[in-house]
C-alpha cells in the first residue's frame, strides 16, 4: 500500500488545530480501523442475524477478557509512577473493584440480554482459533515490547466511540430483541474511550520524540489495526449469513 502518500493526503485533509504531524500521522490509522470491517457494516446497517450477533458477542468476550491482563502487563513494564498511577484505573473500569462490577460483567450482562449465558462466555466453548491467535497476539505485544509501544498500540481507541454510538444507535434500532439494559457496557466506554485515548496520546508525545520511537509508535498502532481486523475476520468467518 502507498502509505506515505495515503497518509500525506489524510494529514492534509483532516488535520485539527495544534496537532503535530506525528500525531495526524497516528490518527490517520483511522483509515485502517474495523469500523470499516464488512461484519461491523452489516452489523451497523442491522443486517446480522441473532446468531451471527451472538457469535461476535462470544468470541469479543475473549477480547473483553485480555483487556486488563494487558494493562498489567504494560503497568509491570512502565518504570514512570506518574503514567502508573493513572494507567491503573483502565484495570478496575473492567474487573471493577467488587464482585458484579465493571465492564467483563457488563459484557456478560450484554450476552445474557442477547440470549447467552454467562457458561457459555466464560468456558470459551463459542471462541474460534482465529479469534484466540488475534487477542493473545495483542497481549503477547504487551509484555513482550517496550511500554511505551504498548501504549501506542492502545491508540485504536482514539476511533473506537464513533463506532461505539452507532453500534448503540444500531441496536437500539435494529435489534430490539435484545434487552436495552444489556447496553450499558458500550455507554460506558463512550466516556472512557476517550479519557483513555487522551492520555495514551499525552504519554506517547511526551515519549516519542526521535523518528525511530515514531516510527515505532506508528508500527504499533498499525500492528493493533491488524489484531482487531484479523479478530472480525474469524467471527465473520465463523458466523456465515
Ligand atoms: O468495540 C470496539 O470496537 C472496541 C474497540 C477497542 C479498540 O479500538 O481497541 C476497544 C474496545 N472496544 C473496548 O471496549 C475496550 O475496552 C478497549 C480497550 C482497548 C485498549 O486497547 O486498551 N481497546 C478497546
Amino acid at each position: 500500500m502507498p502509505q506515505t502518500t495515503q497518509e500525506t493526503q489524510v494529514t492534509q485533509m483532516a488535520q485539527p488545530a495544534g496537532d503535530t504531524e506525528f500525531v495526524a500521522r497516528l490518527r490517520a490509522h483511522s483509515r485502517k480501523y474495523h469500523d470499516q470491517h464488512p461484519f461491523h457494516v452489516r452489523m451497523n446497517a442491522g443486517e446480522l442475524s441473532p446468531q451471527q450477533l451472538r457469535g461476535w458477542i462470544a468470541n469479543r468476550f475473549y477480547y473483553q477478557e485480555i483487556i486488563p491482563r494487558k494493562d498489567g502487563a504494560i503497568l509491570s513494564n512502565c518504570p514512570d509512577p506518574e503514567v502508573r498511577r493513572r494507567w491503573i484505573r483502565r484495570i478496575t473500569d473492567h474487573d471493577g473493584t467488587a464482585e458484579g462490577e465493571g465492564g467483563i460483567e457488563a459484557w456478560l450482562r450484554l450476552g445474557e440480554a442477547a440470549g447467552l449465558n454467562r457458561e457459555e462466555l466464560l468456558d470459551h466453548r463459542h471462541l474460534v482459533p482465529g479469534a484466540r491467535f488475534a487477542v493473545e497476539a495483542y497481549l503477547t505485544f504487551t509484555r513482550t515490547r517496550p511500554w511505551v509501544e504498548s501504549v501506542a498500540s492502545s491508540l485504536t481507541e482514539l476511533f473506537a466511540p464513533d463506532l461505539m454510538a452507532e453500534r448503540l444507535a444500531a441496536f437500539e434500532r435494529h435489534y430490539t430483541w435484545i434487552d436495552p439494559a444489556g447496553l450499558a457496557y458500550f455507554r460506558a466506554r463512550l466516556e472512557q474511550a476517550p479519557r483513555d485515548s487522551e492520555h495514551a496520546l499525552e504519554v506517547v508525545t511526551q515519549y516519542c520524540l526521535s523518528t525511530e520511537s515514531q516510527a515505532a509508535a506508528i508500527d504499533a498502532l498499525s500492528f493493533k489495526c491488524d489484531v482487531l481486523w484479523s479478530l472480525m475476520d474469524a467471527i465473520d468467518r465463523a458466523c456465515p449469513q
